[in-house]
């Protein structure tokens, strides 16, 4: 099998972000082992401290933000990094190369009960004669990302990864390699399952409720198949599913904030997220257009989320272009 060193050499990627890819992965490894030791080092539960998201921290969140920043800003090719924990960005070395942007830990709510949580990062090219301590070099919509990807620290713990050239994946062994598993990911155009978190049903925009309530009518319905419905209440964890046999995942906006988009951030979650889906044919909208053409005006921006198999994307799509939005502006 197949060291991501070796394969990435292989691809012909670029030497440096070869180099912080690897960085990386010493960082989520050593995520991946503080997660397996759960309890027993005593890691589990939450802290006191409301990050800038008005999120109660668990402690993993801290613990993963604290590994990635350390093992980064020690990279002389970093230039900074943003975080979803961290207010604002933080400089690295002021001639650094990359900028990197990361989810530490995403589906936090699942580390007290031993469900599957991941790390997601999105890799920039650091603009020149730029203050890396600002928000503005890191303001760069999605189409510009170098490469993105996650570690899902499921049953194994798999890297996710696309530099531009297709999806693929690695499994992390004992001997703490990952090798390659899954090559050219590519998602099936059509599905039977959706993820959606229901409760939320009464908060969404028509058109998704209109949307959602014919998937559920079936066979019986204008869909004419019946679907299946997942939610593991960890979008590394759906995205996974999506990339393995296909599906749609939507977190779109709804009335509970109704002055952000959406719950998910672009930066964070929607845009390394979104490469991953398009490098594997799939889509990647805020319901109206693709997510990698929006341009952030804020690290912290949320989205709204509606990806997976292209042709059922496109329908959701279709529910939304025919029916009128109302939508606080
Ligand atoms: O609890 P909800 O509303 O179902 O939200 C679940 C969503 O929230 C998230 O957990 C947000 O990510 P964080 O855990 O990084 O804050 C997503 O991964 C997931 O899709
Ligand atoms: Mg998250
Ligand atoms: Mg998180």
């Amino acid at each position: 099998m197949q060291l991501l060193s070796q394969f990435l050499r292989r691809n012909d990627t670029d030497e440096q972000l070869m180099d912080l890819i690897a960085t990386l992965m010493v960082a989520c490894k050593e995520i991946a082992l503080k997660l397996r030791e759960g309890a027993l080092a005593g890691v589990l539960g939450t802290t006191d401290i409301t990050n800038v998201q008005g999120e109660t921290q668990k402690k993993l969140d801290v613990i993963s933000n604290e590994i990635l920043k350390t093992v980064l800003l020690n990279h002389s090719l970093v230039a900074g990094v943003a975080s979803e924990e961290e207010s604002e960005s933080v400089p690295g070395f002021k001639d650094g190369r990359f900028l990197v942007v990361f989810d530490p830990l995403d589906g936090s709510s699942n580390i007290d009960i031993n469900v599957s949580v991941g790390t997601i990062f999105s890799i920039l090219e650091a603009p020149k004669d730029e203050d890396f301590s600002t928000e503005h070099p890191y303001l760069q919509n999605g189409r510009k990302q170098l490469a993105a990807g996650y570690v899902l620290y499921g049953p194994s713990a798999v890297l996710v990864l696309t530099t531009g050239k297709g999806v693929n994946m690695f499994t992390l062994s004992h001997t703490g390699d990952f090798l390659l598993t899954r090559e050219n990911v590519m998602i099936p155009e059509e599905t039977r399952e959706f993820a959606i978190n229901m409760s939320n049903h009464r908060f969404w925009e028509p058109a998704m409720r209109n949307y959602v309530d014919d998937l559920l009518l079936g066979a019986d319905g204008p869909r004419e198949k019946n679907y299946n419905m997942r939610w593991v209440a960890a979008m590394v964890a759906e995205v996974h599913r999506v990339l393995t046999r296909g599906g749609i995942f939507t977190y779109p906006w709804d009335a509970r904030s109704p002055k952000k988009p959406g719950k998910l951030r672009l930066m964070y979650e929607g845009n390394p997220m979104s490469m991953l889906i398009e490098q594997a044919g799939g889509l990647a909208t805020n319901c109206y257009s693709d997510i990698l053409d929006v341009q952030p005006d804020d690290i912290h921006e949320r989205v709204s989320v509606s990806l997976g198999s292209r042709k059922e994307v496109e329908v959701l799509m279709e529910y939304h272009q025919r029916t009128e939005s109302t939508k606080e502006a």
